[in-house]
């Protein structure tokens, strides 16, 4: 039997084909536009989603292996507002999870009703970014969108009710939504009532590993897969991917180094984190997990590769870096605002320290130092939380590269574990598939007999000594900036 896993991602969609031993026997990747429109706004069209999938999904698997596709899964750039009408059509645009515009409706949610009601509704505090707030700002902007919306999906949700006809979602997923109660694992009808909504309107929630339907006659035909091809909830890119590095159970950590960069500490209970601190979402392996996002990792390096440097050749200007922590160049990785732990759209980019003497490379060297100590300081929450974290595993296209693996070795001072696959997400949504179709008990045991750790780095002593002393400075150049951004901010207004 075959597995399908599908990790709709912000650059592109993965599709990983996975047979019942774990082993796998096909990746494709195909690229999408994301937009712009304003400094701080970031939207897709879902259909270029749906139309990639397709082209993906036909060169994935081979003539003869077709009809032994036996379930689909998902993993998906999570928050992602994505709004149908009464034909399932399209409304406008997708807002995305790095969408700063609604910081005057996270205002609203957190000071005029209230964090402290927000927080036991959710589990959460409003963020830019996540759903709820895109909602509000669609209704008080686009009112005539507002009125047509007949369901409100998630990116990966979509795509699956465009292969099934199911409206459906997951747990993992409707945690970030800010619409949904994350202990209870239900809507959370207050939430519902603030954003003007109904619960008809909203899909019907499942765990990730839960089977929602199947194929719809007419893509199955047109795939060529079986008519009875099992589709799986899945769950949001941070959840599957952790359960793709094997994050599951209790107390492991997951960094992933993709377009976003995150803290993910897997949690067999839930709890509330004091201040609202990190976010608290319900698990793809049917437990919970808290995480720290910073918006611009990976991304931030692809900006100064491509964008500046003008150049691909990202191993070649990684090699040319010298010896670790000696250049005293900071990069604030906020290109789009931030989220853990400022939650500030109105941040931005920025290089401090520059000489005479600082070079190209400094400069790179900079940006992966940043995007490491911006993780630091989730991973600083994370231990205030009182978990002692020692090792963590690692995915995402960044950890591709071994310097930035040795950089966040060394800057959070653990050891650093890649595995196997190397897709956390893609191979994570191919588990979910086979877990759904009763090839493993459950996610735990899935993870426990098919993810191996195959590569280790280890922190070196005397360049953690000099992060220590570069993390002292990083985190002071944030405070001293923050009333710069926001004038920045008021003038471009
Ligand atoms: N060797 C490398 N060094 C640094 N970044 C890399 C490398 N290879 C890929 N990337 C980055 O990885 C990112 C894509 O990672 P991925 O996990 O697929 O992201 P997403 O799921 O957000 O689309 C891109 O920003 C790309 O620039
Ligand atoms: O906002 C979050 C998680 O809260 C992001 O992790 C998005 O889910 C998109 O992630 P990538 O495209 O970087 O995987």
């Amino acid at each position: 039997m075959l597995y399908i896993g599908i990790d709709l991602g912000t650059s592109s969609v993965k599709l990983l084909l996975m047979d019942e031993a774990g082993k796998i026997k096909n990746i494709v990747t195909k690229e999408y536009p994301i937009s712009f429109p304003k400094p701080g706004w970031s939207e897709q069209n879902p259909l270029d989603w749906f139309y990639s999938l397709m082209e993906g999904l036909k060169e994935l698997v081979q003539e003869r292996d077709k009809k032994e596709v036996n379930g689909i899964s998902f993993s998906g750039q999570m928050h992602g507002m994505v709004i149908l009408d009464k034909e399932d059509k399209v409304i406008r645009p997708a807002i995305l999870w790095n969408d700063g515009r609604t910081w005057e409706e996270c205002n609203y949610l957190n000071e005029t009703i209230g964090r402290e009601k927000i927080s036991a509704y959710t589990g959460n505090m409003a963020l830019a970014g996540f759903t709820a707030p895109k909602l509000l700002w669609v209704k008080r902007h686009e009112p005539d969108n507002f009125k047509k919306i007949s369901k409100v999906m998630l990116p990966k949700d979509y795509i699956a009710y465009r292969l099934s006809g199911v409206h459906s979602t997951d747990v993992s997923d409707a945690s970030g939504m800010l619409l949904f109660n994350v202990k209870e694992k239900c809507w959370s009808g207050e939430m519902l009532e603030i954003a003007g909504l109904k619960e008809e309107q909203m899909a019907k929630v499942y765990e990730s590993y839960e089977v929602t339907g199947t194929l719809r006659a007419d893509i199955a035909k047109e795939l060529g897969f079986p008519l009875d091809c099992k589709v799986i909830a899945g769950g949001g890119d941070q959840a599957v991917a952790a359960v793709g590095t094997g994050t599951v159970g209790s107390g492991m950590c997951n960094v992933s180094l993709g377009t976003s960069g995150v803290v993910f500490v897997a949690s067999k209970d839930y709890s509330q984190i004091k201040d609202n601190a990190l976010h608290v979402f319900a698990h793809a392996d049917g437990r919970y997990h808290f995480m720290g996002v910073m918006l611009s990792a990976a991304a931030s390096n692809k900006w100064w590769m491509d964008e500046v440097l003008k150049t691909r050749e990202y191993v070649k200007e990684q090699e040319a870096i010298p010896d670790l922590g000696k250049n005293n160049v900071y990069f604030l990785p906020y290109l789009m605002g931030e989220r853990t732990p400022h939650n500030d759209p109105d941040a931005r980019g920025t290089f401090v320290g520059m000489t005479m003497d600082t070079t190209r490379e400094d400069m790179t060297q900079a940006v992966l130092e940043g995007v490491a100590f911006a993780l630091r300081d989730s991973f600083e929450i994370v231990k205030e939380t009182g978990l002692s974290v020692k090792r963590i595993r690692i995915n995402g296209g960044g950890a591709k590269s071994p310097l930035w693996c040795r950089i966040i070795a060394n800057v959070l001072n653990v050891k650093v574990d890649k595995i196997n696959s190397g897709e956390g997400p893609a191979f994570g949504a191919a588990i979910l598939a086979a877990v759904g179709c009763k090839e493993f008990i459950s996610v735990e045991e899935a993870a426990a007999r098919l993810i191996k750790v195959t590569e280790t780095t280890e922190p070196e002593e005397e360049i953690v000594r000099r992060y220590e002393k570069k993390y002292a400075v990083f985190k002071e150049i944030y405070p001293a900036l923050k009333p710069v951004y926001k004038r920045m901010a008021e003038e471009q207004d």
